[in-house]
């Protein structure tokens, strides 16, 4: 059994890695949680420079660290150090590294595959980008990436530098899997070599200033979304689901495990909530009625939207096969969703 003197004692000496001063210089471990039933650690540090691909490396050695101490899970969460800090920070500070101040993460994630997280996910992001937002999407869906489809992206990013540059649709900025793999063909993405991936999703890609970062994570709760779920930067999440309670009693699991990872939950979407007859307007609920509110009540946040069951509009023109129009009725659903993840984010 890890105990709190242990963790400090092994975290004491960890150097900040922007302003390269150990933890115990800084004053950098503000709580030490240990909950010894299940044996999880949980600790809040503060950084000089948070929501960076510094703190993503960084929290994977610590999270190696404390689990080959004997913690079974360790949950961390992440503030800013104060403002004497920050200023060396700024100094020394090595540009264009994701999560300059002002970059508000946002993950999405589901219980189970298929009930439109991804769609979900672009097309938030354009609603954002609508709105004028400056956006960008991490397609970390490592297996079933879909949004450079969905997206109708055929082209690849380009180099420039040490840096890639994501490729820009819809005013959105986009980094996908999908974009490093040959043929489609399947990669065994697990450990330390998924881990370097994402952080070179945060560190490596010219992202610019944006005031949002979409995560499509990968669905479920088998261990690799949980992988993901530890390896990104705290987040605040969305859950997707769609009306069945069964489906919802699923995405709670999602909740829990986001949770236990300090991601916040921003709120629920439920998808495929109800066919609209286009003749009499009448409602029917397809998949039944009342997920979204329970998995809500449960997470103990709200529902952000309702989609119902409705194809985008095929058009020739524009190809991208997961996009809704802004005219389109559920575009208009998704633009409301955006402008209340402005206020809550
Ligand atoms: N509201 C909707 N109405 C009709 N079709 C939808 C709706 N939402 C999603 N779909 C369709 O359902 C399919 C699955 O959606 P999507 O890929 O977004 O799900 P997902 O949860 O991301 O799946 P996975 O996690 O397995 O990648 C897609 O073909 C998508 O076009």
């Amino acid at each position: 059994m890890v105990t709190e003197e242990r963790v400090r004692e092994i975290l004491n000496p960890v150097k900040d890695p922007h302003i390269h001063k150990t933890f115990e210089e800084t004053g950098a471990i503000e709580s030490i949680k240990i909950k010894e039933e299940k044996n999880h650690v949980s600790v809040k540090i503060a950084l000089a420079n948070p929501n960076s691909g510094e703190q993503l490396q960084l929290q994977q050695e610590i999270v190696g660290m404390l689990k080959e101490e004997g913690a079974a899970t360790v949950g961390l969460r992440f503030t800013e150090l104060p403002e004497e800090y920050k200023q060396a920070a700024d100094q020394e500070s090595e540009a264009n590294l994701i999560g300059q101040k002002g970059t508000k993460f946002i993950s999405v994630a589901s219980g189970k595959g298929g009930v439109g997280k991804s769609t979900v996910t672009v097309n938030l992001a354009i609603a954002l980008a609508r709105l004028g937002k400056k956006v960008g999407i991490v397609d970390a869906d490592i297996y079933g990436f879909s949004v450079p489809d969905m997206m109708g992206i055929e082209n690849r990013p380009q180099v420039r530098g040490e840096k890639i540059i994501p490729v820009e649709r819809f005013g959105v900025q986009v980094i996908s899997m999908g974009f490093f793999v040959e043929d489609n063909s399947p990669i065994i993405w697990r450990g330390p070599m998924l881990g370097k991936m994402l952080t070179s999703f945060f560190k490596e890609v010219e992202w610019g200033d944006l005031d949002f970062l979409l995560l499509d994570l990968p669905p479920g709760t088998g261990d690799i979304a949980l992988d993901v779920q530890s390896l990104l930067p705290s987040s605040k999440q969305l859950i997707v689901t769609t009306p069945h309670p069964t489906a919802a009693f699923v995405a709670a699991r999602a909740g829990q495990m986001a949770l236990k990872n300090e991601h916040e939950i921003l709120g629920v979407i439920e998808n495929m909530a109800y066919f609209e007859s286009a003749l009499t307007g009448q409602k029917e609920y397809v998949f039944g009625e009342g997920g979204g509110d329970k998995l809500a009540e449960v997470l103990d946040t709200d529902v952000l939207g309702r989609l119902p069951l409705q194809q985008p509009y095929d058009d020739e023109d524009i190809f991208a096969p997961g996009i809704y129009q802004e005219d389109h009725p559920t575009g208009k659903i998704f633009l409301s969703i955006a402008n209340q993840m402005i206020k809550r984010a």
